[in-house]
């Protein structure tokens, strides 16, 4: 396949903690059935076909340009795509949302994928997982996706969105430094987050009150839907 165009010094990253043995086997695309399928039909709707090749993409190149780790492709639907999708239903209608650290389009993607009435931006500072992206954003036809190399602070100043997306890029006290500036009015962050949730909130008091900001809510999205459902913290933000 044209896409599946392999490492070059240019964008060479390393393989953190991503033996090179495992990543030199052969890749199964994970095969979607029984109680996931119906859940992906939920969410993606007649987009599912884009949501199955985004899979496929994750399983192939997302491995071959060490994204993501060869253990990561039984779950990919589960753990990955679903986990995120589901955060698509905290969207208000048509808006803008900046995914920061999106590294192989995670929440990213997948929320493009169940949510294409919105506008996404993909914040990513590293050069491979930026043409990765590029590519796949391509592949799919996601005209609604952009995709801006780059570190949240460094890219802020010319942007203005709704809301900001982040999964597993940092605690919260030092991603709120890192997202907020992309708000220059009203709008929200939206962290996937894990048990800890609670504990960040507490941790990331005197952030919160430099930024002006309430403090941030946690919930639990697509309990109806899935086996393990996705924590987030809500944290609106109020600039003016
Ligand atoms: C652990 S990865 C998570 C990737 C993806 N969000 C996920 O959940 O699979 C963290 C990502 O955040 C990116 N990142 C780190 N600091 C950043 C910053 N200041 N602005 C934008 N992205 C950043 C990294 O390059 C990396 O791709």
């Amino acid at each position: 396949m044209w896409w599946s165009r392999p490492v070059t010094e240019a964008n060479a990253e390393p393989r953190e903690g991503i033996p090179s043995e495992d990543s030199a086997r052969p890749v199964e695309i994970p095969a979607l059935t029984g109680e996931t399928r119906k859940a992906a039909e939920t969410i993606f709707g007649d987009r599912l076909p884009l949501a199955e090749r985004f899979v496929e993409h994750l399983a192939t190149t997302g491995i071959e340009w060490g994204l993501l780790g060869p253990r990561e492709v039984p779950r990919l639907w589960e753990r990955h795509v679903l986990n995120c999708a589901v955060v698509g239903d905290l969207l208000p209608e048509g808006a803008l949302v900046a995914d920061v650290g999106s590294g192989a389009g995670l929440p990213g993607l997948a929320l493009a994928l169940a949510r294409p009435d919105c506008t996404f931006i993909l914040i990513e500072p590293l050069e491979r997982r930026v043409a990765w992206l590029d590519m796949v954003v391509e592949d799919l036809e996601l005209d609604k996706v952009d995709v801006i190399r780059g570190r949240s602070e460094q890219v802020s100043e010319n942007l203005d969105v709704d809301v900001v997306t982040a999964r597993a890029v940092s605690a919260l006290k030092t991603l709120i430094p890192l997202t907020v500036p992309l708000v220059k009015g009203e709008g929200e962050l939206i962290a996937i987050k894990g048990r800890s949730a609670a504990e960040e909130i507490t941790a990331a008091a005197k952030v919160l009150k430099k930024f002006r900001m309430t403090t941030p809510t946690v919930e639990i999205v697509g309990e109806d839907l899935l086996e393990e459902p996705t924590t987030v913290v809500r944290a609106p933000i109020r600039r003016r």
